[in-house]
């Protein structure tokens, strides 16, 4: 079963300006289907309408047209249900106010109705020992803890997060990995959109990139570096470079540049040419290191969407 199904969705806001408004479209014609158990990464440039999409699938936003279920429910009939068994971590909390972050745990394990040990939720973000003071003093990073927290509370069977990262120091983005692993483990479906590419890569399964409002791919990473392409780089390490090697290697179909430095040769090329590069080496010269990087999730994110990360 699909955890999250958008079908043919569509928002358009209506724009205020100062002297005129105008009508701009953040989901465009969008289907996406979100395995059960799957951890699945959304990416999008600025403003693509990661968080239109998400506040959709909470029945935050309605679509202007489309079909959007959860959890096997219709988000706008059913959102009750579907919050009940969904864990949200929402884009850009502002922590205010005089409570604990205990006390808010401990609301939102009474909101859920669970039976939950806030003190071992807070553990599990690392912040036991901070949540005895007010949230309104809490940094950007530990308001960002205390949501994912929150949002653990009853064993989700999903977890929404938007930007996730947000805020969080190196420590704090590996807690987040460690927890998106666990609570797939678990049996839990994980969505979440971000910028940063290497938690992307370091956790999905699957991603979907967003841009302009147009879903423009969804696939596996190992998969994308496939059917995208982008460059590889291998470096050759050999007793001696051979007279002749570098434009043996540069002829090879795939393959961008090359380059020699001492006893280096280092080749930028597709994916698909790291084989023959490596081939062609070991024919004329003795090789004693090989080391190799496959193109980025960075690079695909760029290739996909035209632009920078
Ligand atoms: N309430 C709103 N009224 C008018 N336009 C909106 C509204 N919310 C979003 N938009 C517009 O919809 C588009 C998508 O915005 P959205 O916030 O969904 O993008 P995003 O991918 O989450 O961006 P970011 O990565 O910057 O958070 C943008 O052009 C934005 O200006």
């Amino acid at each position: 079963m699909a955890a999250i199904e958008l079908r043919g969705v569509t928002k358009r806001y209506e724009r205020r300006g100062l002297r005129r408004s105008n009508v701009v479209t953040a989901l465009h014609d969008v289907d996406l289907a979100v395995e059960d158990g799957e951890v699945f990464g959304f990416l999008g440039p600025n403003g693509a309408g990661k968080s239109t999409a998400i506040d959709i699938m909470l029945d935050y936003v309605q679509p202007t047209s489309g079909a959007v279920r959860v959890l096997g429910h219709d988000v706008q009939t059913n959102s009750v249900a579907i919050r009940e068994r969904t864990g949200v971590l929402p884009d850009g909390y502002d922590a205010v106010g005089e409570r604990t972050g205990r006390e808010h745990v401990e609301l939102a394990i009474e909101a859920k109705g669970t039976n939950d040990n806030p003190d071992a939720l807070l553990e599990r973000v690392d912040m036991l020992g901070p949540d005895s003071y007010p949230v309104e003093q809490y940094s950007k990073g530990m308001a960002q803890r205390l949501m994912l927290a929150m949002a653990l509370v009853g064993e989700p069977d999903l977890l929404i997060l938007d930007e996730p990262s947000t805020g969080l120091d190196p420590n704090g983005a590996r807690t987040m990995r460690r927890i998106v692993r666990e609570e797939n483990d678990r049996g839990a479906t994980v969505f979440f959109s971000s910028h940063i590419l290497e938690q992307v890569e370091a956790v999905c399964d699957r991603v979907g990139i967003l841009d302009g409002g147009e879903l423009v791919t969804v696939d596996s990473i190992d998969r994308l570096r496939e059917t995208i392409g982008g460059t590889a780089r291998v470096t050759l390490e050999c007793s001696q470079v051979p007279n002749g090697a570098p434009d043996r290697i540069a002829a090879i179909d795939g393959v961008a540049s090359v380059e020699t430095n001492g006893t280096k040769i280092q080749v930028a090329c597709e994916n698909r040419a790291k084989a023959p590069v490596i081939a062609a080496c070991h024919d004329s010269a003795t090789v004693t290191n090989v080391s190799t990087t496959d193109p980025s999730l960075e690079d695909l994110f760029a290739t996909v969407t035209g632009g920078g990360a």
